[in-house]
């Protein structure tokens, strides 16, 4: 329910942080001279709750961001939103999309980068498979290989390697064997060259991304910078291994309906033009797997970290010889390990939303139009939302969630624009974490490892795992 707006403040009146004529706050995320971190945002934002309070007004070169921590106010700008959600987009994917508009690429298609009608018209497409156990189910069998398939890796892992590596091979090889029915052979032990120069090209395109977009100004809108050049070339190698999985697919007369992956499924509903359908695999893959590899590395770091909690997990574990959908429905334990890692470690701070509607947010008037950005992670770390905050408890997650518990830790966002990979990356991680524990146990001699703020965040240091197998 709103409360009520009469008696609320102004917008103007809401604590803001002071900042300088043109370039606002900015100055306050350079080195040296500024007192916040943008590659920690989590720090950074929370000693903005201290100094400001639950609701802090800042404008960034000219763009004024509303920061919001209580998850009841989360609660309503969630709540409050229209049949087009608005996430800002990123700027250097859609600049990009615009400069290379073709019969191979689409602005206007995606998940990613559009917004109003052009979005909904891609979610509407996408959300019947991925959302729904009859396309997820066939794919149990492949994720149960690949975990199966990874473990194998891990186990002649040296010790000092960074497992965020090994992981991030195979969330791409389950990313494209899913969505496009490839098989790319990113877990071989000797993987072929043309599967090493794909990697490193997707690899590269996702991690310039996020060298464009974060942290301001971006510099590559008026100048060709050496991050832009690099971005434009792997993301055109990655535009095209997406075009050649799609003319492949298009060229085969014996197209079956027994195949199962995304492409073929939305090839056989034929409801996507080439272009758009180029566009949006290539931006469920970009998606799908930094965020997925993030997950799985933290997910074994904390289990490495906490021997009580492996143990109790391996117990679910062992008793599932085979894996089904169904069977992953049943691994509480594990499901509330996940959800547990990604409160402590989530692979973005905050949703980033427009408001539809006129809103009160902690007793001051938010108009439509504004940009809100909630604190998800600051509010993770609260104790008023999560007592014990910053330790490592999945039995919290098998009390009644409280509602403020609900909209604090949203991993995958909320509402209609929420993540639509979820129970693809859920599944997936439980299947791998399955395997894991019943094979190995799992150790480190690292301290708990920290994110580094980015479009996907990523571990600070690398994390390392000693695997030893289950006698
Ligand atoms: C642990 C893994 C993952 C995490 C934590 C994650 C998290 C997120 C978050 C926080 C958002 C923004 C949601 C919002 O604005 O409300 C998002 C959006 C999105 N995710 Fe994921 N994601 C994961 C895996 C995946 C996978 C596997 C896929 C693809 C199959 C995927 C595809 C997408 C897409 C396309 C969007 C944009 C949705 C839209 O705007 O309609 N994600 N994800």
């Amino acid at each position: 329910m709103q409360p009520n707006r009469e008696s609320a403040k102004s917008f103007e009146e809401i604590p803001r942080v002071t900042g300088l004529p043109f370039v606002g706050t900015l100055f306050w995320y350079l080195p040296y001279i500024g007192v916040y971190n943008p590659f920690k945002l989590h720090i950074a934002n929370e000693r903005k709750l201290q100094n400001y309070g639950p609701i802090v007004r800042e404008t960034i070169m000219g763009r004024t961001y509303v920061l919001v921590y209580d998850p009841e106010d989360i609660a309503r700008v969630f709540k409050s939103e229209s049949k087009y959600p608005y996430r800002e987009t990123l700027l250097s994917l859609k600049e990009y999309r615009v400069r290379k508009h073709s019969t191979t690429c689409d602005p206007n298609a995606g998940l990613i980068v559009t917004q109003g009608q052009n979005w909904l018209n891609c979610r509407s497409v996408l959300n019947a498979p991925l959302l729904k156990s009859v396309f997820i189910s066939p794919h149990v069998n492949t994720m149960d290989d690949l975990a199966l398939g990874v473990v194998k890796l891990l186990e002649a892992h040296p010790e000092e390697d960074d497992v965020h590596e090994t992981m991030y091979l195979w969330a791409l090889e389950n990313a494209t064997r899913i969505l496009l029915g490839k098989q790319l052979g990113a877990l071989e032990s000797s993987p072929s060259r043309e599967c090493q120069e794909t990697v490193a090209a997707i690899r590269s395109a996702s991690h310039a991304v996020g060298r464009l977009e974060f942290p301001y100004p971006p510099l590559w809108r008026w100048i060709a910078t050496h991050n832009w050049n690099e971005f434009e070339r792997n993301e055109d190698l990655f535009r095209d291994f997406i075009v050649d999985c799609v003319e492949e697919r298009l060229s085969r007369p014996e197209n079956t309906p027994s195949s199962c992956d995304l492409l073929s499924h939305i090839i056989r509903e034929e409801q996507m033009k080439p272009a758009e359908l180029i566009t949006s695999l290539t931006d469920l893959v970009f998606a799908a797997v930094d965020t997925t590899a993030f997950a799985a590395s933290f997910a074994m770091h904390f289990l490495a970290l906490n021997p009580r909690v492996q143990e109790k997990a391996r117990q679910e574990a062992v008793e599932f010889e085979h894996l089904d959908l169904h069977q992953c429905k049943r691994l509480s334990y594990l499901q509330a390990v996940i959800k547990e890692t990604l409160r402590l470690r989530p692979v973005v701070p905050g949703v980033f939303r427009i408001s539809s509607r006129d809103l009160t947010l902690s007793g001051f008037k938010v108009p439509a139009g504004t940009k809100i950005f909630t604190q998800n992670h600051v509010a993770c770390l609260s104790e008023t939302n999560f007592p014990r905050a910053r330790e490592f408890l999945p039995e919290r997650w098998a009390m009644p969630t409280s509602p403020s518990a609900e909209f604090a830790s949203l991993p995958f966002g909320s509402g209609k624009r929420a993540c639509i990979g979820r129970r693809l990356a859920e599944t997936t991680l439980l299947v791998f974490l399955v395997r894991l524990l019943q094979t190995h146990v799992l150790d480190t001699d690292d301290k708990e490892i920290d994110i580094v703020t980015s479009v996907v965040s990523s571990p600070e240091n690398p994390i390392r795992i000693k695997f030893r197998p289950l006698q």
